[in-house]
């Protein structure tokens, strides 16, 4: 129920804790000098002395009292809600940083989707977990030790029998927190399933309505949801019991204090004002936790939460090395690389091939045949490969990604397009001229399209729907044209585009291929003729490598897909 490292992780909140807790504890204290003076004027009454002076000056005493007391529940409302959104940011920063810091291989640690709930709802709850549960703790046990304190003074019997009763209640919390952990454990799973679901089915409605699948998968994700709903109610039941459990526990201790209050009164041990202010403030002894029992369930949620927040940062990032590159000697070395995305199926066999600085290197071969892998390895995607890669002297995990992607600029098929301008899109960090900005457009043939519209201010829609596929290719190019890294990496960047947009890029990277070192995947063979050397994969192993005049003249596998595809393309065009 208290995690310590909660509170090591997130150091700063604690000062608001304090003061809140100091708050209710003032509070507490105003309430107890009204509970003297209320036994006071009660047992006046009874004695028949009560005037309308005393009265008068009681309720003025009363009234000041509960001005104070409203001002510093005031006050730690507003401690709660300051230390509350403290702990939000820093937690929401730490996850941002952690998944910058793990860069493009966090999916190798962690969902997107669950990521995306922790970062949202997670942080929500933990963030109720220190403005309300925390302070609520530590007031459940300074609260009572008050009490005891001042009531033993008086009767320290009755003190005594409060006090004992008061653990009745943590003790039962402990005892439901045992059956709660596994079934908390089982909600969280059940909403990541349903949101991981959820998000997938989302983005591929338009595929499943062609498939006409859509009913199929609402009907799992009926399911899904049903379970959810189940495993709610279930929380809820548990909950809710829990207060009951609770409510008898403190309404029961109470009782029992208030019993041998009385018992002591009628055996004349203590005076009536001592067993008025004993029975009023029984309950005051157990109210803290009865309060902080109903917290339980955002306690509970939020260890939960951030059991799973703890295990994302303390995924250890094995990239330490921050070393730099020399200028202008941009090669590559990959030597006897192997990888496996899993165990049982291993995928990179042993590969090993070197790219010199200004090269111009194609990757081809079937579909599957690891291609994209070797891509994502050298981008750092991944980093469980056997073997070696070598950039200038170093290892690619001793590069820091930030020096990495300083040099080197990787375009796949599928370009990210923001909701912006064309110039927020393609100067993201607006370190561009328009003249420079426009020169790129040039050289991708998007100048003239775009000066038909409303140039630079040009708006493009959410994943750049209101381009062609091709268009939004050219953008990206135009993007890596500006970055002017030393290595490029093209991943099958001409696939699916018209020809025009194919065409238009080939030339670029041929241009650029004129002082880049460039790594050039794809599916078609007619565009690697120019390279200065050719790899040809098959399932994991490369197989063949030359240029295209040395691999035809060998015959091999290059040599007949080469021919298969020019016949299809001919028979095609
Ligand atoms: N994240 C992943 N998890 C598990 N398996 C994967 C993952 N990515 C790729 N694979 C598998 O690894 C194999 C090689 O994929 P890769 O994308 O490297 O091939 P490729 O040669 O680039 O194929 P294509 O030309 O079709 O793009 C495929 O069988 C694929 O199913």
């Amino acid at each position: 129920m208290f995690d310590k490292r909660l509170i090591k992780e997130i150091p700063e909140a604690k000062a608001y804790v304090k003061r809140q807790v100091l708050c209710q504890w003032i509070a507490l204290i105003m309430n107890i000098i009204f509970t003297v003076g209320l036994s006071y004027t009660l047992v006046l009454l009874f004695q028949e002395q009560l005037t309308i002076e005393i009265l008068m000056i009681g309720i003025v005493f009363a009234i000041i009292l509960f001005v104070i007391r409203g001002i510093v529940l005031k006050k730690a409302t507003q401690f709660s809600f300051a230390g509350a959104s403290l702990v939000k940011k820093i937690l929401r920063e730490r996850l941002f940083k952690k998944i910058l810091e793990l860069g493009g291989h966090y999916q190798d640690y962690v969902a997107t989707s669950e990521l995306v709930q922790l970062g949202g709802e997670g942080i929500n709850q933990l963030e109720t977990y220190f403005a309300l549960y925390l302070p609520q703790l530590f007031y459940s046990v300074l609260a009572p030790v008050t009490l005891f304190i001042i009531i033993s003074f008086y009767d320290f019997m009755s003190a005594l029998v409060l006090f004992l009763c008061v653990p009745m209640i943590p003790l039962s919390i402990v005892l439901i927190q045992k059956i709660a952990k596994k079934l908390l454990a089982k909600y969280w799973n059940s909403y990541t399933t349903l949101g991981d679901s959820f998000l997938e089915n989302l983005q591929g409605l338009t595929t499943l309505k062609i498939y006409q699948s859509d009913e199929f998968k609402q009907k799992e994700m009926n399911k899904e949801a049903e379970n959810f709903r189940k495993v709610t109610m279930r929380v809820l039941i548990m909950q809710l019991n829990s207060i009951s459990v609770m409510d008898i526990v403190a309404y029961g201790g109470a009782g029992l204090g208030s019993y041998f209050a009385i018992t002591h009164y009628m055996y004349q041990e203590i005076s009536l004002f001592i067993a008025l202010f004993i029975i009023l403030l029984s309950f005051e002894f157990f109210i803290p936790l009865r309060q902080l029992g109903s917290f339980f369930h955002i306690a509970m949620n939020g260890i939960a939460a951030s059991e799973k927040l703890f295990r994302v940062f303390d995924i250890e990032h094995q990239q330490s090395g921050k070393f730099d590159f020399k200028e202008g000697d941009f090669g590559l070395c990959v030597d006897q690389l192997s990888f496996q995305y899993t165990k049982e199926q291993p995928l990179l066999k042993e590969v090993s091939f070197q790219i010199k600085p200004n090269q111009f290197v194609g990757i081809v071969g079937e579909s599957g045949s690891g291609k994209s892998t070797i891509a994502k390895l050298i981008m750092g995607y991944h980093q469980d490969y056997q073997g070696e890669i070598r950039i200038q002297t170093h290892q690619r995990y001793d590069i820091d990604d930030t020096v990495f992607f300083n040099h080197f600029v990787y375009m796949t098929h599928d370009p990210m397009i923001f909701k912006g301008t064309l110039r927020e899109n393609i100067d993201m960090l607006n370190q561009y001229q328009d003249k420079e900005i426009w020169e790129a457009l040039e050289k991708v043939n998007l100048a003239s399209f775009f000066h038909q519209h409303n140039g630079l201010q040009t708006l493009l829609l959410e994943s750049g729907s209101n381009l062609s596929g091709g268009q939004k290719q050219r953008l990206n190019l135009a993007r890596a044209i500006l970055k002017n890294g030393d290595v490029y990496i093209f991943d099958e960047a001409t696939s699916n585009i018209d020809v025009e947009s194919e065409n238009a890029i080939l030339e670029v990277i041929k241009d650029l291929s004129k002082e880049k070192t460039i790594l050039f995947i794809t599916h078609r063979l007619s565009s690697v003729i120019d390279c200065d050397d050719i790899l040809v994969m098959k399932q994991g192993e490369l197989i063949e490598q030359g240029t295209h005049q040395q691999l035809k003249a060998q015959n091999g596998v290059y040599a007949q897909m080469f021919t298969k595809q020019a016949k299809l393309e001919v028979y095609q065009g």
